[in-house]
């Protein structure tokens, strides 16, 4: 018996050997919208489309009046905020995602950009670089201890959790959380006793990191905003892993020209890529990264290969591993 043969879109560049997967089962085009020169080829398939793959671009309502044929998405990536969830759950249209794969990467590169911060990484590379380092440094050049000081995780998910373990078991950090709900301890596993459960606004004001992990929903936006920032301490760090929509950028710089905060190290943006007006791009208290939580070889490759497997499932009719449940959203 053969099977049909369904259309794909991809829509965002897979590896080699993930395309060569799809193409052995099914009719693929490769378009990315992102692209001038791909646009064109990906409106003109998406109408014949019964799957999407690809990441970073906003799948609109309207975007789905087009695809009337489209029978999942598989998004490389965990967030779901490029998705229209609840068009999504009414058009019967299955979503899925790449929870677990990235998320040691993910905590790896939250808590480099909290070190990056917390000891002045950047700065003090490039005062090398620049040929600054004629004799030895002093005070004003000295960064603030990480090993010892409270975390501040907004977000107790699967990346709260890898950072809860580095900060507390390596890092002999007091770790306080904030989530939707408390974490039983029988999920905490080596993390049982080190870390505490409290409300948002106590982990605001003790907190000298404070870590966004949390996704982006509508109650998430701008979670970090002018009263979060009058909270906490001068010295406080903020750090933002998840998405830019958490943190309200002018407030945050606010925040930091007035020294209400110390600093701040994001991966990602309110706009992505960060425009390059943008005053958090050179500002001295800002350590900038281009979206790279989970940007390794091992862990991109993981993720394409998690999402093609998601995408094969579906279409073969299976239940995968990685299926986005609409109903909970
Ligand atoms: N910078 C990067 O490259 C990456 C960013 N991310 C972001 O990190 C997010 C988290 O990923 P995971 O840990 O895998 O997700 P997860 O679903 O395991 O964890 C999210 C946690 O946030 C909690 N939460 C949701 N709304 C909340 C609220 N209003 N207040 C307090 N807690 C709330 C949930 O209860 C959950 O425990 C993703 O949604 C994505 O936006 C993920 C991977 C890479
Ligand atoms: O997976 C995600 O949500 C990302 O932001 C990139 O890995």
């Amino acid at each position: 018996m053969t099977s049909t043969r369904h259309q794909i879109l991809v829509f965002r560049e897979l590896p080699e050997d993930q395309l060569a997967r799809l193409q052995a089962a099914h009719n693929v085009t490769v378009a990315n919208p992102r692209v001038a020169a791909q646009r064109d080829a990906f409106f003109a398939a998406l109408p014949q489309a019964q799957a999407l793959i690809g990441s970073s671009y906003p799948i609109t309502d309207a975007l789905l009046d087009e695809a009337l044929q489209l029978r999942v998405i598989s998004s490389i990536s965990v967030g779901v905020d490029n998705y229209p969830l609840a068009a999504l759950r009414e058009r019967g249209i299955a979503l899925c995602h790449t929870p677990g794969v990235l998320t040691e990467t993910t905590a790896d590169t939250i808590f480099a950009l909290l070190m990056a911060t917390s000891r002045r990484i950047p700065e003090l590379a490039m005062y090398v670089r620049s040929g600054q380092w004629q004799r030895n440094i002093g005070e004003d050049l000295f960064g603030w201890d990480v090993h010892g000081k409270t975390l501040g995780i907004l977000g107790m998910g699967r990346i709260g959790m890898a950072l809860a373990r580095r900060a507390a078991l390596g890092f002999g950090m007091r770790v306080l959380y904030n989530n939707r709900s408390v974490v039983p301890e029988s999920e905490l596993g080596a993390l049982a006793g080190h870390v505490h459960y409290v409300a948002r606004d106590a982990l605001l004001r003790e907190a000298d990191f404070v870590v966004s992990v949390v996704p982006s929903t509508p109650e998430t936006k701008h979670l970090l905003g002018a009263e979060a920032f009058a909270m906490m301490k001068p010295s406080a760090i903020v750090i933002n892993g998840s998405r830019g929509a958490i943190v309200d950028e002018a407030a945050l710089l606010h925040a930091l020209d007035t020294d209400q905060i110390r600093a701040a190290g994001l991966d990602v943006f309110a706009t992505e890529p960060l425009p390059v007006e943008s005053p958090l791009r050179t500002h001295a208290k800002v350590v900038a990264l281009p979206h790279i939580g989970s940007a390794t070889h091992e862990t991109r490759h993981a993720m394409a290969e998690m999402a093609t497997s998601n995408l094969l499932q579906v279409l073969a009719g299976e239940q995968p591993a990685g299926r986005f449940d609409l109903n909970h959203a």
